[in-house]
């Protein structure tokens, strides 16, 4: 058994979080740079806790400069083995509603100007992310939505764009007719498979403001429409987040799904053909295994 030590990536709309107990926000460095914000630190219901502004306060970031490596890091260095996000998205669902939550379990990575991976050359690791959320982490992300009397759907895939501009007409279609995308965003990757890499359990939570643009009734993606969804969306993802430490509780068990375990078996560099320097900036998310 190990302490459990739930993080929250707040997305838009979502910069801080109430009710924590001893708050704190604090400056954590990582060899990848600096997060995208300080991180928030307390503790809920006995059940420590750390949250972090995906964008930063006062939203600085696009989904392009994220430092998602630095983000996980940071997360990984502060001892957390939970990492729920919570995000905007778009639907290609008509009953997948603006207001409605999605316990995402797939995406389709469509993002191809970000740092993907903590590996590179001199140090290998190839981890599998067929499976890319955790299934017991996103248990008690449904039970809290539930809860919290959010009407929510579990599973679906997420279909992770660039950006920062919305779909074109054209693409919003084959994302939901020929793909089979669910919803729409533009910053759960390479986020989840960093996690992945990070051995963190990781869970993602689609907060629905709009339908993109494919649907026929509601036309295209108007961001001040998004902006008013998403204020009501940040309360309901804060109350399904307070609920959070009471379900998952202090102690932690192994995770049944071997999330914690992602990276046994997946580094090819042999060790004495390691390039020290990466080796040195990999301490956080895998000195367990090197
Ligand atoms: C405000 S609409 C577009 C913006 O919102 C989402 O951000 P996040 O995933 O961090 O909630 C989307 O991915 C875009 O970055
Ligand atoms: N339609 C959309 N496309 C991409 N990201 C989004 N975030 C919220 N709505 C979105």
């Amino acid at each position: 058994m190990t302490n459990t030590k739930i993080a929250v990536i707040g997305g838009s709309g979502i910069y801080d979080i109430n009710g924590l107990q001893n708050p704190d926000w604090v400056t954590v460095e990582t060899p990848w740079g600096a997060p995208s914000d300080q991180v928030l630190t307390g503790s809920l219901d006995g059940v420590e806790m750390v949250f972090l502004p995906r964008h930063g306060r006062g939203h600085v970031h696009t989904p392009t400069s994220v430092p998602y490596r630095a983000n996980i890091d940071a997360l990984k260095r502060l001892g957390c083995t939970d990492v729920i996000s919570v995000s905007a998205c778009g639907s290609f669902r008509e009953e997948m509603a603006p207001g409605d939550f999605v316990i995402v379990d797939q995406f389709i990575d469509r993002t191809m100007a970000r740092e993907k991976s903590f590996f590179g050359p001199g140090c290998v690791a190839h981890v599998s992310v067929a499976h890319p959320t955790c299934p017991r982490l996103s248990d008690a992300c449904e039970t809290a939505a539930r809860d919290a009397g959010i009407n929510v759907h579990r599973g679906g895939t997420y279909l992770a764009m660039e950006g920062p501009q919305f779909s074109t007409l054209a693409e919003s279609k084959m994302y939901r007719e020929s793909w089979g995308a669910d919803v729409i965003g533009m910053t759960n990757m390479p986020e989840a498979k960093l996690a992945r890499e990070a051995e963190l359990c990781y869970a993602s939570v689609a907060m629905i403001t709009d339908y993109d643009s494919w649907h026929p009734e509601h036309g295209e993606v108007d961001v001040t429409q998004i902006i008013a969804t998403l204020m009501g969306n940040a309360d309901k993802g804060r109350s399904m987040v307070a609920r959070l430490p009471a379900l998952l509780g202090a102690e932690r068990a192994p995770c049944p799904h071997g999330c914690d375990r992602a990276l046994e078996f997946a580094i090819l560099t042999q060790p004495d053909a390691r390039d020290p320097g990466l080796v040195a900036k990999l301490d956080a998310v895998a000195g367990r295994m090197l």
